[in-house]
C-alpha cells in the first residue's frame, strides 16, 4: 500500500462529512422545514440555499433609502419593514421567508404573538444576536440567556422599579432645562429657530443616563456613546450583508475598525468601573448595583454596553417622534400644554408626584410608541418543535413578531389605523399584544418606567416654554437603522412662548 494512502484517505473521508454536513444543513434540513410549513397552508418567498431572502432584504431596503415619502402620512410599514409590507399580499400576514438558511415565520395573529412572548416552557427563547450585533450591545441582558440572564435581571431590576426612576426626575429636569436655556438662547431676539431635534435629543438622553444609571458626569460618558454611535453604524454595515461564520477574524478594513471601536470602549467602561470601586459607589446608580451585586468586572462592561446603547438610543427615538407628531398635530399640542399648564401651575417644576395627571401627555406618548415603535420587530426561536395556535412549528424556526406591522394593523386598530389619534389610549388597550412597543412577557424592555417617565417631563418642560411646529426643510422618511428613525434628521421650529 502507497505510504499516503491512509492519510489522503482520511482527508477525503473528513471532507465527505463535511460536505454531508454541509448538505443537510443547506439544503435538507431548510426545505424539510419549508415543505413542513407549507403543508400546513404557510407560504413565502421561497427559499435559496445558503443566501435564503438576502438579495430581497437588500433591493427593498436600498429601495426604501432612495424613495423618500412623496406626501406626509403615518402608514409607514412599508418603509420600515419594505419586504414583510410587500410580502404580505403575495403570500399573507402569517408567513415564511428566509434569513440565510434560518427560517423565519411571521406571526400577524395578537393571540399567537401573545402564545410565543408569554411562552413559559423555555422551548421558545430570544435569538441570539450574532457576533457582530454583540460588538455593539455587549453580551449582556439583551443576549443573555437563562440562568446568567435571569441573574443579570435581578441585579440591574432595582434601578429601574418605579420609585428609584421617579427619584430620579430632578436630574432628568436639571438636563432638560439646560437644552431648553440653550434653545431660548438659540432664539435670542429672533421669531423663532430651527432644530434637529433627533440630534438634540441623542444628547439629551445619554446626558441622563450618565448621570442617572451610572452616576456619572456627562463628560465621561460622552465618549462612550461616541464610540457607540460609530459602532452601529459599522454593525448596520455589516448586518446588511450575508453572515459568514468566521469572516469576522479576517483582518479586513471595516473589522479592524469595529475591534478598535470595540477594544477602545470596553477601556472606557473599565475607567468608570475602577473609578466607581474607588470611591465605593452611589448605591442609586445602575452601574453600583451590578458591581457590588458581584458579577465579574468583564461581564458588568458586557452590561454597561447593552445599557449605554439600548438606554439612549430608543429614548432619543421616542422623543423625536413625539416631538414630529405634536408639531404636525398642532390640536394634541395645544390639548397637551393646556393640560401641562394646568398641572404645573404658578411655575412649579415637573416633580414625581404629578406625572400620573399628565392624562393627555401620557396618551400622546403611547400614540406616538404605536405609530412609531422605536423598535419594529422581535425574534424568537423554536429549540424544540413546537405548537402555536394550530401551527406545528419545527425546531430551528425563528418567529418573527413584526411589531410595526401589528401597531398598525386596520384588523386591529380599525379602520383609522393609520391616523395619529391619542384618543385611542383613553381606554385599557385591546389586547396584550396589540400594542406592545416594549415587548411583553419575562424579555419586556427594563427601562420602560424610566423611558415613560423621562417622556412626561421632558415634554412638559417644552409644552411649557415653547410653540413648534415642522420646518419646511424637514422629509418625512422614517427608516428603519437598527431603530426606527427620521432618514434626514428632524427639523423643528421652535417659538418661545409668550407671557
Ligand atoms: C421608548 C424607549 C424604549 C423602547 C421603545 C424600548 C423597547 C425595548 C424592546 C422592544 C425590548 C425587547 C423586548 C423583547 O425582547 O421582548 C427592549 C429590551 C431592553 N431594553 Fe428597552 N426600550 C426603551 C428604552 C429603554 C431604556 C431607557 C433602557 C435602559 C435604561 C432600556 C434597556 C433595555 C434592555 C437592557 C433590554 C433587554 C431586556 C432583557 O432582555 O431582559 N430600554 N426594549
Amino acid at each position: 500500500m502507497h505510504p499516503f494512502f491512509l492519510p489522503i484517505l482520511m482527508v477525503l473521508l473528513l471532507l465527505l462529512i463535511l460536505l454531508i454536513k454541509f448538505i443537510y444543513s443547506i439544503l435538507w434540513v431548510p426545505y424539510k422545514i419549508q415543505r413542513h410549513l407549507y403543508k400546513q397552508g404557510i407560504r413565502g418567498p421561497g427559499y435559496r440555499p445558503i443566501v435564503g431572502n438576502s438579495a430581497a432584504f437588500k433591493q427593498e431596503y436600498d429601495a426604501t433609502l432612495n424613495k423618500p415619502m412623496a406626501f406626509f402620512s403615518h402608514d409607514i410599514v412599508h418603509r420600515v419593514d419594505p419586504c414583510y409590507h410587500k410580502w404580505t399580499f403575495m403570500y399573507g400576514k402569517t408567513m415564511l421567508f428566509w434569513h440565510g438558511s434560518t427560517p423565519r415565520l411571521a406571526l400577524a395573529d395578537p393571540e399567537m404573538i401573545k402564545e410565543v412572548l408569554l411562552n413559559k416552557s423555555g422551548h421558545i427563547v430570544k435569538v441570539k444576536l450574532t457576533p457582530l450585533a454583540e460588538q455593539l450591545f455587549g453580551k449582556g441582558l439583551i443576549d443573555l440567556h437563562g440562568e446568567k440572564w435571569s441573574i443579570h435581571r435581578k441585579l440591574a431590576n432595582p434601578a429601574f422599579v418605579m420609585d428609584r426612576v421617579k427619584a430620579w426626575v430632578p436630574e432628568v429636569v436639571e438636563s432638560t432645562q439646560e437644552v431648553l436655556n440653550k434653545w431660548e438662547n438659540g432664539i435670542g431676539e429672533r421669531n423663532e429657530m430651527e432644530v434637529d431635534v433627533l440630534k438634540e435629543f441623542h444628547i439629551l438622553s445619554a446626558e441622563i443616563l450618565s448621570k442617572t444609571a451610572f452616576g456619572s458626569d456627562f463628560e465621561e460618558g460622552k465618549h462612550i456613546f461616541e464610540l457607540q454611535d460609530q459602532q452601529a453604524m459599522l454593525t448596520l454595515e455589516a448586518l446588511r450583508t450575508i453572515y459568514i461564520p468566521g469572516f469576522r477574524f479576517l483582518p479586513t478594513r471595516d473589522n479592524r475598525m469595529r475591534w478598535n471601536v470595540e477594544t477602545e470602549t470596553r477601556r472606557l467602561i473599565k475607567n468608570l468601573i475602577y473609578r466607581e470601586k474607588k470611591t465605593g459607589g452611589n448605591s442609586k446608580c445602575l452601574l453600583s448595583l451590578l458591581l457590588w451585586g458581584g458579577l465579574p468586572v468583564e461581564e458588568v462592561i458586557d452590561e454597561c454596553q447593552t445599557f449605554y446603547f439600548a438606554g439612549k438610543e430608543a429614548v432619543a427615538i421616542f422623543l423625536t417622534w413625539t416631538l414630529v407628531l405634536l408639531a404636525l398635530h398642532q390640536e394634541w399640542q395645544i390639548k397637551a400644554r393646556e393640560e401641562v399648564l394646568q398641572v404645573y401651575s404658578n411655575d412649579k417644576v415637573p416633580n414625581a408626584d404629578s406625572l400620573s395627571d399628565l392624562k393627555i401627555v401620557g396618551m400622546i406618548l403611547n400614540e406616538a410608541l404605536r405609530l412609531y415603535n422605536p423598535v419594529p420587530d422581535l425574534f424568537m426561536e423554536a429549540t424544540q418543535n413546537i405548537k402555536v395556535g394550530n401551527l406545528d412549528v419545527p425546531a430551528g424556526t425563528q418567529i418573527y413578531v413584526p411589531v410595526t406591522a401589528t401597531h398598525h394593523s386596520t384588523e386591529i386598530w380599525g379602520a383609522d389605523a393609520n391616523e395619529f389619534n391619542p384618543q385611542r389610549f383613553a381606554q385599557p388597550r385591546k389586547h396584550l399584544a396589540s400594542f406592545f412597543p416594549f415587548g411583553i412577557g419575562s424579555r419586556i424592555c427594563i427601562g420602560q418606567n424610566f423611558a415613560l417617565m423621562e417622556g412626561k417631563i421632558i415634554l412638559a418642560m417644552i409644552l411649557r416654554q415653547f410653540s413648534f411646529a415642522l420646518s419646511p426643510s424637514y422629509v418625512h422618511a422614517p427608516v428603519t437603522f437598527l431603530t426606527v428613525q427620521p432618514q434626514f434628521g428632524a427639523q423643528i421650529l421652535f417659538r418661545r412662548l409668550s407671557g
